[in-house]
């Protein structure tokens, strides 16, 4: 056992956007090598939760804790992998896969330490996981949706976080992949990574998936254990 404080810890969250409750009284633990899954209709507050535990959405009231620490105190980002919902398009800069997956080591790295071996066999490692080593030359923001959303899990897969938050890392992925996907995440689970990811149907990821949490209008509506948290933590 160890008694840091977990990953995610959220009281009485509330979240409001254009003066309505889009999450309320939310009290959420996410342990150490729990693999949960976030599931509810569209628009029952997924998003915003996950983003409220990462502290992208501030919360109207209650608190969240990220191992231990108020998202705006927290610095330990590298410890953190977040897959959004769509590849973000900044800049109108054209990335290539390669780059936009590197980024995923920047918390690792500093102004001192640019790139290292470590770094360029991690991205070798994440393309190599989602199925994307061939095109890691391709500009990313030319891809197909399901290949930009497999981008964006290599890219935290690349920073070796110890936590990843996955915001419907299936959406629009072909069987294939999501087959790769729960391959992937079977590994992760097994080294004790913590995983947090919205879904709307767990497909092939059910048999990885420790407890489940339903939402609707912006409330938790059900809790679901539905195994032991197998992963060795650390
Ligand atoms: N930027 C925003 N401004 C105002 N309201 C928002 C904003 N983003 C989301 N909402 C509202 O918050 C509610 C929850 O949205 P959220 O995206 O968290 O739902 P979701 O469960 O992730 O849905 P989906 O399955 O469609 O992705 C919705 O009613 C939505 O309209």
């Amino acid at each position: 056992m160890n008694d840091e404080a977990p990953p995610f810890a959220m009281t009485g969250g509330l979240v409001r956007r254009d003066g309505r409750e889009v999450l309320a009284g939310v009290d959420l633990r996410v342990a150490a090598g729990d693999v949960l899954a976030v599931l509810g209709p569209n628009g029952a507050g997924k998003s915003t939760l996950v983003k409220a535990l990462l502290g992208l959405i501030p919360l109207a009231a209650g608190r969240t804790e990220i191992y231990g620490v108020p998202p705006a105190a927290f610095r330990d980002w590298k410890r953190l992998g977040y897959v959004p919902q769509r590849l973000p398009m900044g800049g109108g800069v054209p990335a290539t896969v390669r780059e936009v997956v590197a980024s995923g080591r920047v918390a690792r790295q500093s102004r001192w330490r640019p790139s290292s071996a470590a770094d360029r066999a991690a991205v070798d490692r994440a393309l190599a996981a989602v199925g994307l080593t061939d095109l890691a030359g391709e500009s990313a923001h030319l891809l197909s949706g399901g290949q930009q959303q497999r981008v964006l899990i290599a890219r935290a897969l690349a920073g070796e976080p110890d936590t990843f938050v996955m915001d419907e890392p299936t959406a629009g992925v072909d069987a294939g992949s999501q087959a790769a996907l729960a391959a992937t995440l079977r590994d992760l689970a097994g080294a004790g990574r913590t995983v947090v990811l919205v879904a709307h149907e767990l497909g092939p990821l059910e048999p990885l998936i420790t407890r489940t949490v339903e939402l609707e209008h912006g409330r938790v509506v059900r809790e679901t254990a539905l195994r032991e948290v197998t992963g060795t933590t650390t």
